[in-house]
């Protein structure tokens, strides 16, 4: 019997495989992970999430070793192995992982000869050459588009902050500045506490009783555009898995949490139950859902273009396909959001992409639709006037703030229906 490989790196194949083969995105593996403990899964994630931020630059190392394209489950082995090793990975370590990976299958183990003379080689060159390289350039699909709305420059701005990755970032329940100390965070001034060491979550001072959930700093921002909710009765349309959720709960909204997906608001309920908040949960299609509101937070379904330091198997799953259906489906969710708003109501409209047609003309053209709708200047602590946009929202992008660690790619807008204000 050939010997067992490491759990974590035999789960990062497995994450690579079903990815790079499949076309499935790392958020729907979770059962590839689930036997594992704790650290072992974070480290299975963090190697399949290394090779597909920097897959160009571990083809380009392995191009010159190989006559012809091995079999993909040998190059994966491949690949994972060249990205640890240009981390700094030890090289006997990372090659005797391979070569026992490539042993266990079939479909590789004639290969674990060429697996560990490659690799070898790669022991010295791959650190030395990797920091070197060009930084991984986004698909053509999404490429074109970007290019076009920011220009040239900031595209590869993005491109480098994709490459960066992500720091940890939390909301707090209470005062943030409290949980920074306690975490050993930063406190940015948008109100968010990051952590430059990325750890265990649920080994973090806190975290069993529910003092902060994980949202990047720009998610952060659209349930503080909406102001004052205490008492108010607040409407998150597309709420899971709930941290604009738990955010309007604890400012003390009384909140109806709304998605189409049974299976991801059990994560909304997880994290009421672990952060002691609540909020009615109801599992439906928004566009059947009726009612009245004082305030409506309306994060919908998008590309999720702007999260890719955190989903960095996206540009390879998607050529970009639903794009057109989700812009569609953004603009019919808006006009239903307005019908559900109580006459002087406040509406955000929110997406995490990158792409104006799902941010910036969805609110130019709800304008024009909706005669008696204004947008309302973005007032939170820690908003830059260069944030703000010509019709009145906010643009964020992962290039911004890069010297702090940067922020996920997000437009909102605050918007009231009618010219008078409640409360
Ligand atoms: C961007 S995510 C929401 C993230 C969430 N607001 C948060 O902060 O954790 C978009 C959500 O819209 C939900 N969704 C998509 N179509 C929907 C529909 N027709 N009705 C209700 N929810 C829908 C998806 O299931 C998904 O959870």
């Amino acid at each position: 019997m050939p010997p067992r490989p490491d759990p974590a790196r035999a789960a990062a194949l497995d994450l690579l495989m079903q990815v790079l083969d499949e076309g499935r995105a790392l958020s729907e593996l979770t059962a590839t992970t689930a036997k594992l403990s704790a650290s072992e899964r974070a480290t299975a994630q963090r190697l399949a999430a290394d090779v597909l931020r920097g897959l160009d630059r571990c083809d380009r190392l392995l191009k010159p070793h190989l006559r012809k394209r091995p079999a993909l489950r040998t190059q994966n082995i491949l690949r994972l192995g060249v990205a640890e090793l240009a981390q700094g990975g030890a090289a006997h370590g990372v090659v005797d992982a391979a070569v026992k990976l490539a042993e266990g299958d079939r479909r590789s183990a004639s290969a674990k000869g060429m697996v560990n003379a490659i690799l070898r080689k790669m022991a010295e060159e791959a650190p030395a050459t990797w920091g070197k390289m060009p930084v991984p350039m986004l698909p053509k699909w999404l490429r074109g588009p970007l290019r076009e709305a920011w220009g040239d420059r900031t595209v590869a701005q993005m491109e480098k902050a994709h490459f960066a990755g992500a720091p940890l970032d939390l909301t707090a329940k209470g005062d943030p500045a409290k949980l920074a100390e306690a975490t050993g965070g930063e406190l940015l001034p948008t109100g968010t506490v990051r952590l430059h060491q990325r750890g265990q979550v649920s080994a973090l001072p806190g975290f069993e009783a529910g003092d902060f959930w994980v949202q990047d700093a720009a998610a952060a921002l659209p349930a503080r555009l909406l102001g004052d909710v205490a008492g108010l009765k607040v409407l998150d349309m597309c709420a899971a898995p709930g941290g604009k959720t738990l955010q309007l709960a604890a400012a003390g909204a009384q909140v109806t949490a709304l998605d189409i997906s049974e299976h991801r608001l059990a994560r909304v309920h997880e994290n009421l139950g672990r952060t002691g908040l609540s909020a009615e949960v109801i599992a439906c299609d928004v566009m059947e859902h009726e009612g009245q509101y004082d305030a409506i937070l309306l994060d919908a379904p998008c590309s999720a273009t702007g999260t890719i330091r955190r989903h960095p198997d996206l540009p390879h799953v998607t050529q970009g396909e639903r794009i057109a259906d989700l812009i569609g489906l953004q603009e019919v969710m808006l006009d239903h959001a307005l019908h559900l708003l109580k006459p002087g109501g406040k509406l955000v409209f929110a997406t995490c992409s990158l792409i104006p047609d799902e941010g910036e003309c969805q609110v130019e053209e709800a304008l024009t639709r909706h005669a008696d709708l204004t947008v309302l200047p973005p007032e939170a602590p820690g908003i830059e006037p260069a944030w703000i946009t010509e019709e009145g929202g906010l643009r964020l992008r992962p290039d911004i703030w890069a010297e702090k660690g940067g922020m996920d790619g997000f437009y909102m807008a605050l918007m009231r229906k009618g010219d008078s204000e409640i409360r």
